[in-house]
């Protein structure tokens, strides 16, 4: 693309540059479609004029969510990627994704991609090969969507310090705890409700094992922290475990519980077994329901971010969907081509910080389990005792008798509910252990983390 005469735009008639689309499913489609759309409009705003000038498909006669012209498809992406002044890369999965943008990005050309999985594994190389050739590589779309998070991140805190980002990150996990909570169900139907509406994949295990997510805590951790991480370097627990008595105990005791992203920076407080630097997780956690994340509903995320001299923010909206995931494309695709007909690359995420992904085990955290026990003296003592054993503090207990079960002849049941105060993860895990070994603890289930906001 050449830019137009500067300063002269009486003589001056845009430019045209070339756009490559690579896949037309939900996200890629939509995208087509406001570009043909919307041409004369975004021509206004870019000061060029966007052509799409092919769209990569595997299968040139696969039914499409829009209907587009036909002359537009190819299966040569190679090709599409060579004649093209900027490639928008919307396939998913790492291969031949990687390769292909790997390609536009070494000839200088920017690249506009949702594929949360790909950056969450080779960020690093793709930024690396776009600051060598010159050029950028953009992906709003890969975290929550259509919701703005990555830019405000990388531009308008830039001047701040971050100290925690908290964000509810997948649509479908959220529609299935919000069913639980909202309407009692289980599990396997809230997953079989979201799967009929069309939230979650036809395989939801990227969604459900929290895999999705923790690629966006990986991409935005590292936005945050000026540091660069892999999706290995998250703490990943899914939503599987948790039952429709775990959600109405979370309940009862004021709490919701959602899949929590979280990356946060951890302090040196001297335990040389735990170092400074962020610590980045993915865990169903009890948040309080005072809190903002509490009142996200449905398939919508939101993310929380906790900065120095910000104070608290939060980002709320569609984290999924054709058309929402496509405008987070388009904001990345003017902005490139702006910086391009202006000159100029823009400025890259920095890594100065380079700051070390921190285990799991320091982190201060509480904990809420639920123990069946034999209501008979001792038990509570006995229990209480492991806990002071390991230095983890009891916030609150709570007792209930329990009816008679066959599983247990002759005994009478207690259920007794407790929530730890804070201790490091690692004192609280082998507590747990401990507890589960104990003679008169018949079962342990509910174990679920509890966020306490700053
Ligand atoms: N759908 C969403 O809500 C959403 C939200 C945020 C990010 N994303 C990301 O956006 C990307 C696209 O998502 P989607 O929902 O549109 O996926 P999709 O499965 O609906 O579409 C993918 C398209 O790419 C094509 N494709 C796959 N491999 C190809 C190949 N090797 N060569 C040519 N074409 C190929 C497929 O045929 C299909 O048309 C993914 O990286 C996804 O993670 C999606
Ligand atoms: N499957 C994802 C799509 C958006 O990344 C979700 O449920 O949020
Ligand atoms: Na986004």
């Amino acid at each position: 693309m050449t830019n137009p005469a500067a300063g002269t735009p009486a003589e001056s008639t845009p430019t045209t540059t070339r756009i490559a689309l690579l896949g037309a499913g939900n996200v890629g489609a939509e995208v087509a479609r406001i570009l043909l759309e919307e041409r004369d409009e975004l021509t206004e705003r870019i000061g060029a004029v966007p052509e799409l000038v092919g769209i990569a498909v595997r299968d040139l006669d696969s039914p499409r969510t829009v209907e587009l012209p036909r002359e537009l498809f190819t299966t040569d992406a190679d090709a599409l990627i060579d004649s093209a002044d900027v490639v928008i890369e919307l396939t998913g999965g790492l291969e031949p994704a990687r390769t292909r943008i790997l390609r536009a990005l070494n000839a200088g050309k920017p690249v506009i991609s949702g594929n949360k999985a790909l950056l969450a594994r080779h960020g690093a190389e793709l930024h690396a090969a776009a600051e060598a050739a010159g050029t950028s590589i953009s992906y709003e779309a890969a975290v929550a969507g259509a919701i703005p998070i990555v830019r405000p991140m990388l531009d308008s805190l830039s001047g701040d310090r971050v100290n925690r980002v908290l964000g509810i990150m997948n649509g479908t996990t959220n529609y299935i705890l919000d069913q639980m909570d909202t309407t009692g169900a289980s599990f396997d139907d809230a997953l079989a409700e979201a799967q009929r509406l069309g939230f979650a994949e036809a395989d939801p295990t990227a969604d459900v094992e929290g895999h999705d997510a923790a690629s966006k805590v990986a991409i935005l951790g590292g936005i945050a922290f000026h540091s660069s991480y892999t999706i290995d370097d998250v703490y990943c627990r899914g939503i599987t475990g948790v039952t429709a008595e775990d959600v109405e105990a979370a309940r009862e005791a004021g709490y919701v519980i959602k899949l929590l992203g979280v990356a946060e920076r951890v302090a040196d407080d001297g335990d040389p077994g735990q170092p400074s630097g962020v610590n980045l997780r993915v865990v169903p956690t009890m948040l309080p329901r005072k809190h903002p994340l509490a009142g996200v509903h449905g398939a919508f995320n939101a993310v929380f971010v906790e900065a120095e001299n910000a104070g608290e923010l939060m980002f709320y909206g569609p984290g999924a969907g054709g058309a929402p995931t496509a405008s987070a494309v388009m904001g990345d695709l003017v902005a490139a081509l702006r910086r391009s007909v202006a000159g100029g690359p823009g400025v890259g995420p920095s890594f100065h910080a380079d700051l070390p992904a921190t285990s799991v085990d320091g982190v201060r955290t509480s904990f809420s389990l639920t123990l069946l026990c034999p209501d008979r003296t001792g038990v509570l003592s006995a229990i209480s005792t492991v806990f002071a054993e390991h230095g983890v503090s009891i916030s609150t207990m709570q007792q209930r008798d329990l009816p008679a079960d066959d599983q247990y002849p002759g005994q009478r049941l207690a259920e007794l509910r407790i929530v730890t105060h804070q201790a490091r993860n690692a004192d609280l895990v082998n507590t747990v252990e401990a507890i589960r070994g104990l003679d008169v603890v018949l079962d342990l289930r509910g174990l679920i983390r509890v966020e306490n906001p700053s």
